[in-house]
């Protein structure tokens, strides 16, 4: 077996979810019929979901959604596959990654899976044609769906998108846990260095954040939280967390990582208070929330090696990781988050592109909610194969909840 099949073997002994709904979309066919196109990083798991896709019907064409995160034996391996074609590759440049982009929508897909939107905005833009064939699409994180809430609030959005990040069996699992535990590993098995004892930085404490800095502060790292939201501040600060501005932290922190989704978080401001030989890494979106271009430009040399950037600034350096892409995913050993987490995360997609197949054209162009049932059928899977059992509400307490007349 290639590497790529073993890979995608390996995952999907993990992803017990995926596999229950794989049996019944073999049976039911939701796709049938339809193409449907994605960017997401092109992984095991992801290919697990693409295996889903095309078992309820479904031809699928593929490509990556950051041109660091592919795994080549993955998206060779998909290529092999009845029904999927994979354009993704690690290492493209800005024209090869849009050029893999033009070639999913060349097949005119029913139904668009983004990671950061990178479809739906191409085919706003220089793709207008595919319009016609769509019926909706499915947003997986957090600043894909703020830009297409953006995109809605200006009446640009042509077609319903399913809000996936927006559901808890994402975010409460994916963000926290996963992007906690798949960051870290990846800054430990990239820089080999010690995280107990080290002033560990934190910029933003979402559901990302969080995650990080508790699990930070699991392995021993005094950890610092930077925000600009007072009620995320302050949720940090009762956690037990440092919490002070990034002017004040620069000089402090030993690894700073960003989990913002915003941009300009570590900047010229900082580069130069900060300590000799400070690491600094990104888990939120793309690659503006650490001035990566501004170091480049003002470096006196830099050195790359294994996804780190080193940069010599006035005597000092100063380590980027993963070119400032996502860390967990974009560095040379980065796997992305755990297996049974993308397992929960890609169930929610698997649901809510069959609800997009069955229910798309009644539904308005906009952002619209995963169905809850499709949460809590998600939910209750995920404790089955866990082999979980919880209560269930009696008829006196179901009346209880909904009543108005008990009183004290
Ligand atoms: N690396 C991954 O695998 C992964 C996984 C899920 C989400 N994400 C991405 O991570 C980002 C965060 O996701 P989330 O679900 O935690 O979002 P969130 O909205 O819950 O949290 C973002 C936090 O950043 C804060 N923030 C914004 N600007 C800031 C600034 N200038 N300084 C300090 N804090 C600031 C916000 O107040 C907020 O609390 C998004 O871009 C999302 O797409 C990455
Ligand atoms: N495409 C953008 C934004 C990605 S945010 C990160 C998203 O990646 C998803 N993700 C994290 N780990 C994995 C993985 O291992 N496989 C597939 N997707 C992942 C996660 O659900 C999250 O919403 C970029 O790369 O900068």
């Amino acid at each position: 077996m290639e590497s790529g099949d073993l890979k995608i073997a390996w995952a999907r002994q993990y992803m017990p979810v995926l596999s229950s709904i794989r049996k019944r979309f073999v049976e039911e066919k939701p796709f049938a019929g339809m193409t449907i196109g994605m960017a997401l990083h092109v992984e095991a798991k992801t290919a697990v979901l693409v295996e889903t896709l095309a078992a309820g019907g479904a031809e699928v064409h593929i490509t990556g959604c950051n041109p660091l995160s592919t795994q080549d034996d993955v998206s060779a391996a998909l290529d092999t596959r009845e029904g999927v074609h994979s354009y993704a590759r690690r290492g493209a440049n800005v024209e090869e990654y849009y050029a893999a982009i033009d070639r999913v929508l060349d097949a005119r897909p029913a139904i668009t899976i983004d990671d950061g939107m990178d479809l739906i905005h191409r085919i706003h833009t220089e793709r207008r044609e595919v319009l016609d064939s769509i019926i909706g699409g499915c947003e997986e994180t957090t600043t894909g769906i703020h830009r297409l809430r953006a995109m809605a609030q200006d009446g640009a959005l042509r077609f319903p998108v399913v809000a996936v990040n927006d559901t808890p069996m994402k975010h409460f699992f994916d963000n926290v846990h996963g992007t906690g535990e798949s960051s870290l590993a990846s800054i430990m098995i990239t820089t080999n260095v010690l995280m107990a004892g080290k002033r560990f930085v934190v910029a933003g404490y979402g559901y990302c954040g969080r995650g990080l800095a508790q699990k930070a502060r699991s392995l021993g790292a005094r950890v610092i939280v930077t925000e600009v939201d007072p009620r995320r501040a302050l949720q940090a600060h009762m956690d037990g967390f440092d919490v002070m501005t990034m002017d004040d932290a620069a000089p402090l922190g030993d690894i700073f990582v960003t989990t913002t989704g915003n941009t300009s978080i570590l900047t010229e401001r900082h580069f130069p208070i900060l300590k000799d030989g400070a690491i600094l890494a990104n888990a939120g979106h793309f690659n503006v929330e650490i001035d990566v271009d501004w170091l480049a430009a003002h470096a006196a040399s830099t050195v790359h090696r294994d996804g780190v950037d080193t940069y010599v600034l006035d005597g000092k350096v100063v380590h980027v990781l993963a070119e400032g892409r996502l860390v967990n995913l974009a560095t040379p050993k980065g796997m992305g988050h755990p297996v049974e987490v993308m397992d929960l995360s890609f169930a929610v997609q698997a649901l809510s592109a069959e609800f997009i197949a069955k229910h798309g054209r009644e539904l308005a162009p906009g952002v619209h909610d995963v169905p809850s049932a499709i949460d809590e059928g998600i939910a209750r899977l995920k404790l089955d194969a866990l082999g979980l059992s919880i209560d269930r509400l009696t008829p006196e307490q179901e009346t209880y909840m909904s009543s108005w007349t008990i009183g004290t």
